[in-house]
């Protein structure tokens, strides 16, 4: 029965969204029809900027790099395409072919140098980019230099013109709508996945076993090319260019539409491009009837808007788009794992006796030693755990396993091989997936989208794979994937409820069913129990448990005693960054060296 009216209330979401979708077409569909030439060539310029913010969306709201360089590359569309059709006579088709080449050497030079070194330097060199192109349009004397060049021919479609603005509507709008379909599925798709686990910290996105790097670069080269196109479309259907359409103003402005849209929100783009495009407008009408420069007031006001932006309303316009839209609709669950998840690779029959390896660790930091000559070993579908006081070198010890920091000496095999030094995303793939001592989840994700992050690695949907659209069977089996992961930690009730609603226990349990659906070998848990009520430490513990009869192994730090010693099987202690004990919970408790460690704690 409650299945029935989910399947209702999802065929009634589907339905109020198509016919939502109905009535916006075809009232776009009678712009041209209703509209004189200038409000057209405002709708235009509208479908225009949404196109460039959209590139902002993506790479701010959803890979969380900021850029001021999006003008900018407008104007490498713009004048290219210029160059190409007013000096060389050339079709504006071969323009923007010329356009797309030039804007993404440009971006992938200047992501290449900056996007690996995190911080403000992308932002810093996005204003540093926008400033100096500024300076080369208006010395390029062949298309105009600082007064700008007209004459620039339209576009062509089948050898009909696009000469007015009611032609190119349908052009600018069409291109506009299919970036935004583009856009969603690419969101929605593994892609849209590892993007937005790229917001939770490149720490996240690499125990994902995501190049954050490659990534960043990636979303970089996106949003330089539909500025790019954006910028050709501008060219050809305003007939007119000259640097102060691509200036660092209009960077800030392409910057405020994206805010004001609400960052990250695909339709917001094209709200904030409006709100903006018609507030510029209306200021342009208004203000010279006070008797005042509508240049400077503009400057004023759109900096204004900016900071209470921020300030009031930092979500912008998102949640009245929310209100008035229909939700979209929920993909399906898929089939299988309806008796729960199987793990392949666990345990592994016939493998090597020992699955995790630590010979000799070290790590210094300068004179400190974290990590001092330590070793030992874990053996396949057991639980381990280190324990020790503050400072004892716990953490480095499982960030030098996992990869997060290489360590100064000693060697890590893990399944037989050796995995010293190898970054964090190289492990997942082998075998080796972690949970964080402070979650990271992505808040406004469902749960079923954070664990289908987990696998990842396991599936192969590309870029382009993702915006067409063309990757529903994947999806299909890997949602299947992930709800029976979610069923194995007992968060089935709701696959697609938010998982920032969850409180601090369950959302501990959707990071280890997000390992799981990575078919692990090995989980590793940073103080899994930190912060958990007795009950749900002990449904943590009763899961560890399955966990291990399933064949997946467990290396575990953790502060709480009880738990610890109830739970493992074999306990590694470790004090001042040596090892000062390893053995069974009983031999820890009766080791005099680990109780004078613990002096006055209940070892
Ligand atoms: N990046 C770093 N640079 C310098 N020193 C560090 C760094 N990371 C850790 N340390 C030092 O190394 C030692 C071990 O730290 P670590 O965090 O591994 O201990 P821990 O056992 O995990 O402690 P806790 O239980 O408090 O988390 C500490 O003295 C810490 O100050």
């Amino acid at each position: 029965m409650a299945h029935d009216l989910h399947a209702n209330s999802a065929a009634g979401g589907a339905w109020k969204r198509n016919a939502a979708i109905c009535v916006v077409a075809a009232a776009l569909l009678a712009v041209p029809a209703l509209l004189g030439s200038f409000a057209v060539s405002l709708f235009n310029l509208v479908g225009i900027y949404a196109i460039t913010t959209l590139g902002l969306t993506l790479l701010t709201g959803s890979g969380g790099v900021t850029s001021f360089a999006q003008a900018a590359f407008m104007g490498v569309g713009a004048y290219t395409s210029t160059y190409f059709s007013l000096r060389l006579g050339l079709d504006p088709w071969l323009g923007l072919l010329a356009a797309l080449a030039l804007t993404g050497l440009c971006a992938a030079i200047m992501g290449a140098v900056t996007l690996h070194l995190g911080g403000h330097y992308l932002p810093i060199t996005t204003l540093a980019w926008a400033v100096a192109l500024f300076m080369v349009f208006g010395n390029l004397t062949a298309v105009g230099g600082h007064s700008g060049i007209g004459d620039i021919p339209p576009i062509t479609v089948f050898g009909f013109a696009l000469d007015r603005p009611h032609k190119a509507f349908y052009l600018v709008w069409g291109v506009l709508i299919l970036t935004l379909f583009g856009a969603a599925n690419l969101l929605s798709s593994r892609q849209g996945r590892a993007i937005s686990a790229l917001r939770g910290g490149a720490a996240l996105a690499e125990s994902l076993g995501i190049n954050a790097f490659r990534l960043r670069l990636v979303l970089f080269l996106l949003a330089a090319e539909l500025a790019c196109v954006a910028g050709w479309m501008f060219a050809h259907t305003q007939s007119f260019i000259s640097p102060t359409s691509f200036d660092l103003n209009q960077g800030m402005q392409i910057l405020l539409m994206s805010v004001l849209g609400g960052v990250g929100n695909i339709l917001g783009a094209l709200a904030g491009a409006a709100a903006v495009t018609f507030g510029k407008n209306a200021i342009q009408d208004l203000v010279p009837m006070l008797g005042l420069n509508a240049g400077t007031f503009e400057i004023v006001i759109f900096g204004i808007a900016f900071i209470l932006i921020i300030h009031k309303a930092p979500k912008g316009l998102s949640p009245v788009l929310g209100r008035f839209l229909p939700a979209a609709p929920r993909p399906p669950l898929g089939k299988g794992g309806a008796d729960g998840l199987h793990f392949t690779r666990t345990a592994a029959p016939g493998g090597t006796e020992v699955l995790l390896q630590v010979k000799n660790l070290q790590k210094r930091y300068g004179g400190l030693v974290a990590v001092d000559d330590v070793s030992f070993e874990v053996r396949p579908a057991t639980i381990h755990a280190i324990i020790g006081p503050n400072g004892a070198g716990k953490s480095t010890t499982f960030d030098l396993i996992s990869g997060m920091q290489a360590p100064t000496s000693g060697t890590v095999h893990f399944n037989g091989r050796q995995i010293t030094g190898t970054p964090a995303r190289g492990l997942i793939a082998r075998g080796l997936s972690r949970t964080f001592q402070h979650v990271r989840i992505r808040p406004n994700h469902s749960l079923l989208e954070n664990v289908m992050m987990g696998a990842h690695w396991r599936m192969r949907t590309g870029f382009a794979a993702g915006i067409l659209r063309l990757d529903r069977k994947e999806e299909r089996a890997f949602a299947g994937i992930a709800h029976a992961a979610l069923r194995d930690v007992g968060l089935d009730a709701d696959p697609h409820a938010k998982a920032g609603n969850l409180a601090l226990g369950p959302q501990r349990l959707l990071e280890i069913a997000r390992a799981l659906a990575s078919d692990p070998r090995m989980v590793i848990l940073d103080e899994p129990a930190a912060g958990l009520r007795a009950q749900e430490k002990q449904a943590l513990a009763a899961l560890l448990r399955r966990m291990r009869e399933a064949g997946v192994t467990i290396l575990l730090i953790e502060h709480d005693m009880d738990f610890v010693m109830g739970l493992a099987d074999r306990i590694v202690v470790l004090e001042f960054g040596r090892l000062l004990a390893t053995g069974t919970p009983d031999e820890i408790r009766s080791n005099e060296r680990v109780q004078a460690a613990y002096l006055g704690e209940d070892v």
